[in-house]
């Protein structure tokens, strides 16, 4: 297979369909029309995201080196982006992910038991001091 050919994104667009079915993952085109009914997640995934970038869909899943493998043999060639496609999907971009909250709640509780602790550390100098100054 040679993966010298370019594909604009209109062009892999054009192959959505179960029988004829193109996907860029990492922006590399991939003909996976005869893997769609071998995949192991089910065909409707695939079809979810024919005819475009599935990188985060593929990432996601975690897939094995032996699913990457699979991907090699289906290379049909690399993404050509015109200007004003869409910049190419990063799985580390954090832009889309819908659950950022978890991660910023531990960060919550963290800083409120910063400030209980460091509060109580300096109510208790403070009464020190008075006693202290008393004892004086
Ligand atoms: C051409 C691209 C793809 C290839 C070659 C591929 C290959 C594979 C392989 C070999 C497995 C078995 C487990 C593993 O080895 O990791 C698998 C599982 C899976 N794939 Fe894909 N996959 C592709 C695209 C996708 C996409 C775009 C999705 C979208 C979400 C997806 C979803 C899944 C899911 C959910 C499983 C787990 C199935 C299970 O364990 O029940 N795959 N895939």
């Amino acid at each position: 297979m040679s993966d010298s050919k370019e594909f604009t994104l209109k062009e892999v667009s054009e192959h959505a369909t179960k029988k004829d079915l193109y996907m860029v993952i990492h922006d590399k085109v991939y003909d996976c029309t005869s893997f769609v009914d071998e995949h192991p997640g089910g065909e409707e995934v695939l079809l979810d995201v024919a005819g475009q970038d599935g990188t985060e869909a593929f990432e996601d899943v975690g897939h094995s080196d032996e699913a990457r493998e699979i991907l090699d043999g289906l290379l049909v060639g690399t993404v050509k982006r015109m200007p004003g496609d869409p910049a190419p999907k990063s799985h580390a971009a954090p832009a889309s992910s819908a659950s950022g909250s978890s991660s910023s709640g531990g960060f919550g509780v963290g800083l409120y038991a910063v400030i209980l602790i460091g509060g109580a550390i300096a109510y208790g100098a403070y009464n020190y001091m008075q006693a202290q100054q008393s004892a004086n």
